[in-house]
């Protein structure tokens, strides 16, 4: 059957279905194959739409949008970009979360490629195997914190999958150009462990001196099999992500999009809010919940805010205070810090003074900003809120948690605590709130307005490496897409249906500022937009094919 020209109806990347013109239907052998009308991608897509609407639950859309996938690529991208406000959510956070909980039972087609620790020694020679002979993008996770939902091992793949159909998307990145990618290095979940429908290797986790060397053998064989990729790190655990992109980030082309892509979006959103409030950087006090790769992350971004306006590191530190499981992180805590929370640990509580829970850190400091990265739903409640808006004036609620049960509060909890005072975003959508009458639209701080643009741009300039300056490029790129007038109602993040132009915008100032830092490795070209609009991929059937 493969070598009939009719297999490529089989093929996702060219069937077009009865998109297929009677001139092509008779050159691939196509006649009576299909039903004679011919359709336009508009109609199939209209059909398309029908469908996807007719599902009642959000995991049959998710199956239906990735059934879709498999078989005519195209008309799934037409479909998703022409209904993104929609069907984010489906393919992406919250209802991918779910997807990666479920995703041994409801797996029906691999995508992506799998490497686990018994191909050590071949995972060069199984990049040969893959499908595309060029990739320029990979979205690698090892499972080990998906969203907030812990360790999901090969059941993650859900996040690479659609972490790429975001930057096809998003940024234009063509399909077949991306690859996405889940390092099996066990699970310590034993629900999985026991679970028959399970689909990676069925062990606990590798002790570091394994999983390491796995970790490094794939992203050798990545480099050497595709030199100029770009690797996005997502979704790995705390206790791995911050030494792996510490060891990475100054040898290949990568970033981790937890800690960087997480941060940047949510100091673009802070550069806003704080346009909203009015009140001048050096008097804001940030209250964090959750001190992991997202946590730290965002911190480390918003300083650079402060240091920008002339605020030292040290005295930035001061504006900071992170709470973890363990209440507010002192350095006479005396617990062994890791380095990142050594960092903004507050040297001015005694022993005697440990605060141990969120609510008291809220009444000791009065936050101006509450930020919540801690993966633990609900923790913002309604004493906190109502305590923290006792002392402010416009309250930044920050409750990022993916997907939306992890959330630390939902929009419309924040709003009615607050009295309708409050700047809110999440990391997963919500719904405008009307309360007294005023109609709030929360903001979404997900790295989604971050990430396509940030790789599009470091990939098509070939940077060296990702920096911190086109990092922070991104964020303020960002900010400026939500006008003044919309900033002083408390809006914050643009909306979903401008994200090609936000990541094209994106990836243009990035492409930029790598060849200010000399970090590009293209000749200049004449017109960057030229360069980043020629490479953009548009779902349109080619009719020279
Ligand atoms: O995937 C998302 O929606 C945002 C993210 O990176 C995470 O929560 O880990
Ligand atoms: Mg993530």
């Amino acid at each position: 059957m493969q070598n009939k020209p009719s297999f490529i109806l089989r093929n996702p990347s060219a069937n077009k279905g009865t998109g297929f013109s009677q001139e092509e239907r008779n050159r691939y052998a196509l006649r009576g194959l299909l039903p004679p009308k011919q359709e336009s991608i508009k109609e199939q897509s209209a059909r398309c739409y029908q469908q996807f609407i007719s599902f009642q639950n959000d995991l049959d859309k998710y199956i239906y949008l990735n059934s879709l996938r498999d078989r005519n690529e195209t008309l799934f991208y037409h479909l998703l970009m022409n209904n993104l406000e929609l069907m984010f959510p489906i393919v992406y956070t919250p209802t991918v979360g779910e997807a990666c909980q479920k995703f041994g039972n409801e797996f029906r087609f691999a995508q992506g490629m799998y490497f686990a620790s018994g191909d050590k020694g071949h995972m060069r020679s199984m990049m040969d195997n893959w499908v595309n002979d060029q990739v320029d993008i990979i979205v690698v996770s090892d499972g080990s914190r998906i969203l907030g939902l812990g360790d999901l091992g090969t059941n993650g793949m859900g996040i690479p999958v659609g972490k790429l159909q975001l930057y096809v998307a998003g940024a234009g990145f063509p399909p077949e150009r991306t690859l996405p990618v889940i390092i099996d290095a066990g699970t310590n979940t034993q629900k999985y462990l026991n679970d028959d429908f399970y689909l990676g290797e069925k062990h606990p986790r590798l002790p570091n001196d394994q999983y390491y060397p796995l970790v490094d053998e794939f992203l050798q064989a990545a480099f050497d099999k595709w030199p100029n990729v770009l690797v996005q790190f997502e979704d790995f655990s705390n206790d791995h992500c911050f030494h792996l992109l510490d060891h990475y980030r100054n040898k290949y082309l990568c970033f981790n999009d937890d800690i960087q892509g997480t941060g940047s979006v949510i100091l673009s959103g802070f550069i806003n809010a704080v346009r909203a409030v009015q009140k001048p950087l050096k008097d804001h006090r940030l209250v964090f919940l959750g001190a992991g790769s997202a946590g730290i992350g965002v911190a480390d971004c918003i300083m650079t805010l402060f240091e920008e306006q002339g605020v030292s590191k040290e005295d930035a530190r001061k504006c900071f205070w992170f709470v973890d499981s363990k209440g507010l992180i002192t350095t006479t805590r005396g617990d062994e810090l890791t380095p990142q929370k050594k960092s903004y640990a507050r040297e001015d509580h005694t022993a005697e003074q440990q605060l141990k829970t969120l609510l008291e850190v809220v009444k000791e400091v009065k936050p101006t900003a509450l930020i919540g990265l801690s993966g633990i739903g609900r923790s913002f409640t309604q004493e906190i809120v109502e305590e923290m808006a006792k002392h402010v004036e416009k309250p930044i609620i920050f409750a990022l948690s993916n997907p939306t049960n992890n959330a630390e509060c939902t929009a419309e909890q924040a709003y009615t605590w607050t009295d309708g005072r409050c700047i809110f975003a999440s990391g997963s959508p919500f719904k405008p709130v009307e309360y007294k009458g005023v109609v709030h639209v929360p903001g979404q701080g997900n790295n989604m307005y971050i990430f396509p643009g940030l790789g599009l741009g470091s990939s098509l300039c070939r940077a060296k490496h990702v920096t911190d300056e086109m990092i922070i490029t991104a964020a303020k790129t960002l900010s400026t897409w939500v006008p003044d007038q919309e900033v002083l109602q408390g809006k914050i993040y643009p909306g979903l249906k401008n994200i090609r132009a936000i990541s094209t915008q994106i990836a243009i100032k990035v492409i930029e500022k790598a060849f200010e830092q000399g970090m590009a490795q293209i000749e200049r070209p004449e017109s960057i937009e030229a360069l980043v609009k020629s490479y953009q991929y548009l779902p349109e059937y080619d009719q020279t094919k």
